[in-house]
């Protein structure tokens, strides 16, 4: 099978795999292996089915980043160590994407889309982003209530709320504008006020429910990209799905999208062929019975090959 044109991308097209076995932005053990798991389900073969070069030489090492002393900076956890981890990784991913690839990233948890991010924007400035999730992970150092980084990326990227010196590698480059939310359904009270103040649009599961799930996409795409000629950045965390579809994830939320509706939203955005980067976060394989995990796990794979150009005709 031959996959349908993709405006940047040069032949032969080609996946970076970033495997980011990383946990550092939240407290729950075993995020670190969603990497792992995704990876020996078989996703490099299912991806090179659909067409592509696919090229990964192993998860990334963040060992190596290990934060000596890295002390709360107000009620952030781990600080110094999501910075360095994720710059990292912003530094694969717009290593990747200047070259040329498609930059997959596999979570670990969400406070990475921080490098994502930043490496698609380096080398797409003019990205928009395109984020499906339970939550908005928009607070920042002042309005988060669980320090927890992986609630917090969005908010950096943006540029809004208290500089911290230890992120300053982080250049302020997405525009409110260009980013869009899909599957909101748990946002704190700060964040909803930020949401307001700096006008993002965000369909939340109310919308899905009103409009459908193909309109809210469409409206969606509208707003950040409406000549469809943006690149686009999909960030997708695993817990926008519903419990029910996604168990295995840190932070669950009731009421979320089915299984073909996440699909839709990837089978979407490949039909733009204007996808330039993917993440998938916040699997984790140690919160839930083997039979959940598996299911988890599977579901992650093929949220990513219907990104990555598998139809179901
Ligand atoms: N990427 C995630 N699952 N984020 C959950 C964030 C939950 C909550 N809003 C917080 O700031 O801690
Ligand atoms: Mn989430
Ligand atoms: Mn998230």
């Amino acid at each position: 099978m031959s996959t349908p044109a993709n405006k940047f991308l040069p032949n032969p097209k080609t996946i970076a795999i970033v495997g980011c076995p990383f946990s550092g932005g939240q407290p729950k053990l075993g995020v670190d292996k969603g990497p792992i798991r995704l990876v020996e389900a078989g996703l490099v073969n299912q991806l090179e089915g659909l067409g592509w070069k696919v090229n990964f030489d192993g998860h990334h090492q963040f060992e190596s980043i290990a934060a000596e002393n890295d002390p709360p900076i107000g009620i952030l956890k781990n600080p110094r160590l999501v910075s360095r981890v994720c710059e990292s990784v912003a530094q694969a991913v717009g290593g990747h994407a200047k070259n040329g690839q498609l930059p997959l990233t596999l979570g670990g948890d969400h406070s990475l889309a921080m490098g994502t991010i930043s490496g698609t924007l380096d080398t797409y400035p003019d990205a928009c982003v395109v984020w499906i999730d339970a939550h908005a992970d928009i607070n920042t150092p002042d309005t988060t209530d669980s320090g927890n980084i992986h609630g917090m990326p969005v908010s950096f990227l943006l540029g809004i709320g208290q500089k911290i010196p230890e992120f300053s590698w982080v250049k302020a480059a997405l525009r409110p504008e260009r980013l869009v939310y899909i599957g909101l359904r748990d946002i704190d009270a700060g964040e909803k006020r930020i949401l307001k103040e700096n006008k993002v649009k965000a369909f939340s599961m109310h919308e899905v429910d009103k409009y459908g799930i193909g309109k809210v996409v469409e409206m969606a795409l509208d707003h950040v990209n409406p000549n469809r000629d943006l690149p686009i950045h999909l960030s997708f965390d695993v817990d926008a799905l519903d419990p029910s579809v996604a168990p295995s994830t840190g932070t669950p939320v009731r009421g979320g999208l089915t299984f073909r509706e996440g699909h839709y939203i990837c089978e979407a955005v490949h039909e733009t062929g204007l996808l330039v980067a993917l993440d998938l976060m916040e699997v984790n394989p140690s919160l839930a019975d083997a039979e959940s995990v598996r299911q988890t796990v599977a579901v992650g794979c093929s949220l990513v090959r219907s990104a990555l150009g598998e139809t179901l005709l």
